[in-house]
């Protein structure tokens, strides 16, 4: 085993960095990550972590054989519910089993195959808001993401449980992921009422997965494979269990497809002639019914949806535990040691990504394509956990934008609104974000 030291980030004593990592988690890293390297050491209030960043942070994902795991981020959120793990849990044999399991209802093609589906639900949606009138951007992206997610991947849309289920979802994240609030706001009874909502969709989704009101063509391939492997093989997958992965494609989708949708209509109506190069090419193909064969062609589109994914970085800030001794680029990591896997901070680097903090979708399109550097960007994780829905959020993305740019036209409101910045630690992107109708 090597002798060297990890360098350690600045930090006050007691509190070390703590304020800058409240402040503005990714900026704070993304610095340091320039500063020390790909690997050093951040210490909050006496307690020690190791970050590391960007390719390295890949490839140490990618070669992962069970060095470390995210078995302790999921824990207390799965105990909560009555079952012993889940799917992000796992590594290796049982991690593969089960992810071939969920895979099928993740597939890109279940959006592919019901794009006019997809249109008509973003079509109603924005109709709900008449011309002058105010769409509050986040709520809509809210409940049109849950009823695509949960028509497509589980047969049922959430209904009038999706607000309860929301608050579920975010009390958890803040507890178990985010460490922003304390276990004892578990307690609440707003929360308890919130999480009885949450399992009444779970049980609801199980209930009638067979039968999907309306529905024929999408019964859900996702409940029945899991109960599948719940009959093969108790042991990874009981009752209780079951019932949270019928949770996990909100947990999953919900919050990522919403900010990246309500970031890219931030951006997209603050840039006139960005909002004209995706209206330009968006318009013939949604006159053309938007064939699944074409989506590939809003290539502008897909360009704004990367670019906000590396300005913003959403949900690849990832935390794990060493369950061995083992080294990363040389630097000794003991077993028990707590790691974040920052992938997003090659994302402002200077190096990979040309005057990185200005807002340039040409650096995504032919012929720069700065994303293809190795390790460089990473919004859907790396290595074993890739993310399972990747396809189906950029379809869905394309899809959701493609009609609203080109449904009637909408202003920000204030036009000189300014969204409060991002980071991974905001459940959500700013509330006040609103569009007027113009016609
Ligand atoms: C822009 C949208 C999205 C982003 C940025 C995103 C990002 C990620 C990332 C970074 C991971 C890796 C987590 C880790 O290594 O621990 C992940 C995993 C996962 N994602 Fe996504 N995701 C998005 C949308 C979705 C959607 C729409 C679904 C399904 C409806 C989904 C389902 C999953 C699942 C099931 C996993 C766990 C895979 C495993 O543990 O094997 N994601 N996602």
């Amino acid at each position: 085993m090597t002798t060297k030291t990890l360098p350690v980030a600045p930090g006050l004593p007691l509190l070390g960095s703590l304020i800058p990592m409240v402040r503005d988690t990714e900026t704070f890293l993304a610095r340091q990550y320039r500063r020390l390297g790909p690997c050093y050491r951040v210490k909050i209030l006496g307690q020690s972590l190791i970050v590391v960043g960007g390719p390295t942070a890949a490839e140490t994902m990618t070669n992962n054989t069970g060095e470390m795991d995210a078995w302790d981020t999921w824990e207390g959120m799965i105990r909560e519910f009555g079952g012993r793990q889940v799917l992000t849990m796992l590594e290796g044999a049982d991690h593969l089993k089960y992810r071939a399991a969920a895979r099928n209802g993740f597939a890109k093609s279940r959006v592919l195959e019901q794009l006019p589906l997809i249109m008509e639900l973003t079509h109603q949606a924005l109709d709900q808001t008449r011309v002058s009138g105010h769409l509050k951007v986040v709520p809509f992206a809210q409940r049109l993401v849950a009823d695509c997610i949960g028509t497509l991947t589980l047969g049922r849309r959430p209904g009038p449980h999706l607000n309860d289920f929301i608050t579920y979802w975010h009390a958890q994240l803040a507890v178990h992921i985010v460490g922003s609030a304390r276990p004892s706001s578990l307690r609440r009874p707003a929360y308890l009422k919130a999480q009885q909502s949450a399992r009444a969709i779970a049980q609801d989704i199980l209930d009638q997965a067979d039968t999907p009101e309306g529905l024929p063509a999408l019964s859900s391939t996702y409940v029945a494979d899991l109960r599948g492997l719940m009959t093969e093989r108790p042991d990874l997958l009981n009752r209780d269990e079951l019932l949270f992965m019928m949770l996990i494609p909100y947990m999953a989708g919900l919050d990522t497809v919403v900010s990246v949708f309500s970031l890219c209509l931030y951006e997209l109506y603050r840039r006139p002639e960005i909002l004209a190069r995706v209206q330009a090419e968006a318009h013939p193909l949604v006159e053309a019914g938007l064939p699944a064969a074409r989506l590939r062609e809003l290539k502008v589109l897909h360009a704004v949806v990367l670019e906000v994914m590396r300005l913003h970085p959403i949900a690849n800030n990832l935390p794990h535990t060493a369950k061995q001794d083992f080294e990363i680029q040389g630097f000794p990591i003991k077993k028990g040691e707590k790691l974040l896997m920052a992938l997003f901070a090659a994302q402002r680097n200077p190096e990979l990504f040309a005057e990185p903090d200005r807002f340039d979708i040409d650096r995504f399109l032919e012929p720069r394509h700065e994303h293809k550097q190795k390790g460089a960007f990473q919004p859907y994780g790396a290595g074993a956990h890739t993310c399972l829905g990747a396809g189906m959020a950029e379809a869905l993305l394309a899809t959701m934008l493609a009609t609203t740019v080109t449904h009637g036209r909408f202003e920000l409101f204030p036009k000189d609104f300014k969204m409060k910045p991002f980071h991974s630690a905001n459940l959500s992107p700013d509330a006040r974000l609103t569009l007027r109708r113009l016609e």
